[in-house]
């Protein structure tokens, strides 16, 4: 409520006017005066008056006719009027003034008193209705408020749900009458942990409110998106209720899914496009640089698209593409990314991996799973294309996003120059020791079943008597073409692809058979060493897998010993542990290969049930001559022995180290000196010289 309240005097006399002023002077209102009815219909229609003061004796239009035209009129009807009238007058007339309208009478000669208290009397009550006025109005605009577009919901201080509007009843299906009473959670839709809600009361209570994006369930079950802000009310401080405004995003959200789908995917096959890409590389980049990892980016063409494309036309080409679409997402683990840049290129993204020629695997998959043919459907016709890949690795071949895919590029358009379906990296290193890797792969994919393996055995010697003891049995690869190839050119490999299981299995088989044999044929009993590798300790049923192989071949377990490196071991003590017990329960013993060249943790090899210590030959080789070498030699000897190991030192060749093994109480020995590894018959002619020799 603002200014001040207006009074009307009207009155054709202005000593009466003025006699009027003086009484009302000090009063909180503005005083205005007409001297005719006229002017005071007009000023009253223009201006609203808390109070008109009538005279009614007036010449023209007296103030009963003033009165009547004033509530004739809706603008004025309601503005009190107090009649100045003759002390004479009759009582009709002071019934008449009423029935015209009039609120009031006061006779003259006017009692200041009178007039003043009536006044004050009338302005309060003018003022009274000003307030209602705007509470009305104030109300009136709450309830339109509260009716408005977004749901809002009213619970106490208990959160018991005390009031909903139309809008929240349409978003949720519940009813004003079905949520009155209940809790607000009857919305939840499960999606979000208690951390969530916990975080959520955090913020209402400690800043005052809470918004945010949130799941919730309508009564059929459904669930939506909602934006959600939950004020809540406080009287003198004390928390009355929660008000919570609800707006169902649902659209807003599919609509944003939408725009991010034209924006980041590509709508034909919908992989990401080259925007994502960046986006992604440059993520990867920096995942590189933190966590000091390996990417590479893979560059593809089709080769043999275009024709397809411009014989069959844009509906088969496109059909194609999707297809080759799906393939490339078949040839990649989900953390990768198959982007497509625009017709038929596509860029792979291969990001934390172990090697730089892993692409070169990935890369062969994909040439071959695009060269099968493609059946399409439109055209009925069956098509051949195939790829060119090119790769550039992250580190070497640049370390921004534009080199690398630059230089993916440049190595793309070197794999179609040596011929096309093929792949390249950016440097010619690198493709060549890749593709001869994948090659060695798949040659010894095959070896078993194309029966090129072979097994060497290396005495073990009782360094005490000299006599043949035992023999380590050793992988020899004997292949058609390319010849005799070393176990150091391929176990490792074996081993990072995981072949090892397979060839590992072949050769403790292959050496439980040939040991049972010599025992048929009558050759004294002696310790068969094979080698298990830490994939196949780690991967394989090993234990299973040494029962069955003893089962089938009836080899004697307390024959057979697995060599074992202390890496190997070191994964995951519980279950080395299991793995060593189970096998030592077999009657099989457990030997520990290469030892000095790893952890070398005697205290930790005693808890396991290990049987012999093989002394790595780095350590033998410098005997006599490397202070160093021998004094951890014979320490090894020493403690090993007070372990209650055996000790075997490997890679003897000279007589001078023989006497210093013999001399420090070693064991056994294996090395040139003796014997190099030899086919199985010549092993077995050593072992009959030696039962004849007696
Ligand atoms: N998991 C498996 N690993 C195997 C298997 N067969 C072999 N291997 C491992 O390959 C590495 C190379 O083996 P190889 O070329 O056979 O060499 C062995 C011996 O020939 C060699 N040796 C033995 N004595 C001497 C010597 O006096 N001088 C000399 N220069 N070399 C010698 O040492 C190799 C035996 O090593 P180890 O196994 O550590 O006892 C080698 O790491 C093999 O382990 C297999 O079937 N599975």
């Amino acid at each position: 409520m603002t200014g001040k309240a207006k009074i009307l005097i009207v009155d054709d006399n202005p000593n009466n006017r003025l006699a009027i002023r003086t009484i009302l002077k000090g009063i909180d209102a503005e005083l205005y005066e007409a001297d005719n009815g006229f002017d005071a219909l007009t000023m009253a229609i223009e201006t609203e008056y808390a109070l008109v003061l009538l005279d009614v004796q007036m010449p023209e239009m007296d103030g009963y006719e003033v009165c009547e035209q004033l509530r004739a009129d809706a603008r004025t009807a309601d503005t009190p009027v107090i009649f100045l009238t003759a002390a004479y007058k009759e009582n009709r007339d002071k019934m008449r003034g009423y029935s015209a309208g009039a609120t009031d009478y006061l006779t003259k000669p006017l009692d200041d008193h009178i007039l003043k208290a009536k006044v004050h009397v009338f302005l309060r009550l003018y003022w009274q209705y000003q307030q209602l006025q705007e509470n009305n109005a104030a109300l009136a605009l709450a309830a339109s408020v509260f009716e408005s577009q977004q749901g809002i919901v009213i619970s106490n201080a208990d959160n018991i749900i005390v009031r909903v509007n139309k809008a929240f009843s349409e978003m949720t299906s519940y009813s004003a009458e079905e949520a009155i009473g209940k809790n607000p959670s009857i919305l939840k839709s499960g999606r979000h942990d208690t951390d969530f809600y916990r975080a959520m009361w955090q913020s209402i209570h400690n800043l005052g409110a809470w918004q945010g994006e949130i799941w919730n369930r309508r009564k059929n079950g459904e669930i939506y998106p909602e934006w959600l802000s939950i004020t809540p009310v406080k009287n003198n401080g004390v928390i009355t209720h929660y008000i919570g405004t609800m707006t169902d995003i649902t659209e807003y959200k599919s609509a944003e899914a939408q725009i991010h789908q034209l924006a980041f995917y590509d709508s034909l096959t919908g992989l990401p496009n080259r925007r994502l890409l960046l986006e992604r590389l440059q993520h990867g980049i920096e995942m590189c640089v933190r966590d000091n990892k390996l990417m590479t980016v893979m560059m593809l063409d089709l080769d043999n698209f275009k024709p397809v494309n411009d014989s069959l036309g844009h509906l088969a080409g496109d059909e194609l593409l999707q297809q080759v679409a799906g393939r490339l997402l078949d040839c990649l683990r989900t953390a990768d990314m198959i982007a497509r840049l625009g017709g038929d290129e596509f860029t792979v993204l291969l990001e934390n991996i172990t090697h730089a020629d892993d692409a070169a695997h990935v890369a062969e998959n994909i040439i071959t799973a695009l060269s099968k043919p493609f059946y399409l459907v439109l055209e009925h016709k069956e098509v051949r294309i195939g790829v060119s890949i090119g790769i550039s690795v992250y580190g070497q071949h640049g370390t921004t996003p534009q080199l690398l895919m630059d230089h993916a590029d440049a190595a793309l358009y070197k794999a179609k120059d040596s011929g096309r379906n093929c792949f390249a990296y950016f440097s010619e290193d690198l493709t060549i020791a890749a593709r001869s890797r994948i090659e060695l792969e798949s040659r010894l994919r095959g070896v078993i079943e194309r029966e090129e393996l072979l097994v060497y055995y290396q005495p073990q010697v009782d360094i005490a008597t000299d006599k043949i003891i035992g023999a380590e049995a050793l992988i020899r690869w004997q292949q058609p073409v390319e010849g005799f190839t070393s176990p150091g050119q391929f176990i490792g490999f074996a081993e990072e692809t995981g072949l090892i299981d397979i060839i590992g299995a072949w050769i403790l088989r292959e050496a439980c058979r040939q040991g049972r044999q010599w025992l048929d044929a009558g050759l004294p009993p002696l310790v068969l060493a094979v080698n298990v590798s830490p994939h196949q300790f780690r991967h394989s049923n090993i234990i299973s897998l040494v029962a069955d192989v003893l089962n089938d071949t009836r080899f004697p377990a307390h024959c057979l010993e697995l060599e074992l490196t202390e890496s190997g071991l070191m994964d995951n003590q519980d279950k080395t542990r299991f793995i060593l017990d189970n096998l030592r329960q077999l009657g099989v013993h457990i030997a520990i290969d290469d030892f000095g060249t790893g952890y070398s943790s005697l205290a930790y090899l005693k808890h396991f049930p290990i049987t012999t210590l093989k002394i790595d030959k780095s350590f033998i080789d410098d005997i006599p001559y490397q202070q160093d070498d021998m004094a951890i030699a014979s320490t090894i000897i020493a403690m090993g022995h007070i372990l209650g190991f055996k000790i075997l030192a490997e890679g003897v060749e000279t007589p001078e180290q023989l006497a210093f093994l013999l001399e420090k109480g070693c064991d056994n020995y294996q090395g040139y000196i003796k014997s190099k590894p030899v086919p199985a018959h010549e092993f077995a002619r050593l072992l009959r010289d030696q039962q004849r020799d007696g």
